[in-house]
């Protein structure tokens, strides 16, 4: 039986991960940079850690100086940073038109923006913590939960042809041994996650800590009072999250989460440690902005954003 072709657009962290790990039951591409195509060219995909030790030789690298053929990709996972989304989707809409893009990023925004490229927009959540510890070298540290994936907004005008394509993506995944849900309301599945992102990504970045330093007393002071905020914002945007209300997450989060997390390097510390861009705009920066188109206050979000901002200006 032919394989199905996958092209994973913006192969970092995660994106070479998942390339590494779904490699024997598909066809897999990757777009990456020449840094990370030249290493595999040489050496294979290395990945170690919770997913397994694997050295992979059979993944097709594109890059600036390897271009895309026209080739007919079945679906396509996005696993940029948001800030390199529409920059991204810009580059390879000839690939994506018409095509399943299933959005596999942190932050609020993203399958806004590839809806703009696209008719078949998919949106992932994806609780796992990836490092790229070289060049074609992924580590995985830890995981809280599966993956959940469904069509963005939801699934109301999807066809049956679509629905056959999520079950394939589905199938991949899990015969690859990543665990994965259906979800048929992914938007508040996103909110939900990235819950955990607005409550550790800036801190862990702006202090330079693991997020198991959240546990601190006086960091979950801090850390409460932004995901209060960040209730009243979904509250007012009518999403609906599976705990009643602020408090009931925050038990979950210090009980389940950052221990699950403890030993882990967050993206955005990972981000500000290689100076590159942070995506605090679609996370904390998200509440931020909602928050005063409902006219809610949101200081303690919009401090941890300046102060966010002003060390990746620096870096
Ligand atoms: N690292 C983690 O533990 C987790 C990350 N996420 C989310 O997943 C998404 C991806 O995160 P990471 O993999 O950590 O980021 P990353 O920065 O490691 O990977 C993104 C890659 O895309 C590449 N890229 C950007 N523009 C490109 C272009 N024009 N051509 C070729 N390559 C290009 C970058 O150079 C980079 O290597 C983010 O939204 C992140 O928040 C979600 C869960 C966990
Ligand atoms: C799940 C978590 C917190 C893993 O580190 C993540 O999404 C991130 O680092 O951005």
């Amino acid at each position: 039986m032919t394989k199905c072709k996958v092209l994973i657009i913006g192969a970092g962290a995660v994106g070479l991960s998942i390339a590494a790990k779904i490699s024997e039951n598909a066809d897999v591409s990757v777009v990456c940079r020449k840094r990370h195509s030249d290493s595999i060219a040489k050496n294979g995909l290395l990945m170690d850690g919770i997913w397994g030790e694997k050295t992979v030789c059979n993944i097709n690298c594109i890059t600036e100086k390897n271009p895309a053929k026209n080739d007919d990709y079945d679906f396509i996972f996005l696993t940029s940073k948001s800030t390199d989304t529409e920059k991204l989707c810009d580059e390879y809409k000839g690939l994506m038109s018409g095509k399943p893009v299933v959005s596999i990023q942190n932050g609020i925004g993203n399958e806004e923006i590839i809806s703009g490229f696209t008719d078949i927009v998919l949106g992932a959540t994806i609780t796992t913590n990836f490092q790229a510890t070289g060049d074609g070298r992924v580590n995985v540290n830890s995981e809280s939960g599966s993956m959940k994936i469904g069509f963005f907004p939801d699934d109301s005008l999807i066809n049956y042809n679509a629905n056959e394509i999520l079950d394939n993506i589905i199938e991949i995944l899990t015969k690859s041994g990543i665990p994965v849900e259906k979800s048929s309301n992914i938007k508040s599945a996103i909110w939900e996650k990235s819950l955990l992102n607005i409550a550790v990504n800036p801190l862990t970045a702006i202090l330079s800590v693991n997020t198991g330093e959240l546990l601190d007393e006086n960091l979950k002071e801090i850390v409460s009072e932004i995901i209060y905020e960040a209730f009243e914002v979904i509250k007012a945007e009518k999403i609906s999250v599976k705990w009643n209300d602020a408090e009931d997450y925050l038990s979950y989060l210090f009980e389940y989460l950052l221990p699950a997390f403890y030993t882990s390097y967050t993206s955005m510390y990972q981000d500000l440690k290689l100076n590159r861009m942070t995506e605090i705009d679609f996370i904390n920066g998200a509440i931020v902005k909602r928050g005063k188109d409902h006219g809610i206050i949101t200081p303690y979000n919009s401090f941890v954003s300046g102060l966010v901002r002003y060390k990746q200006k620096k870096s």
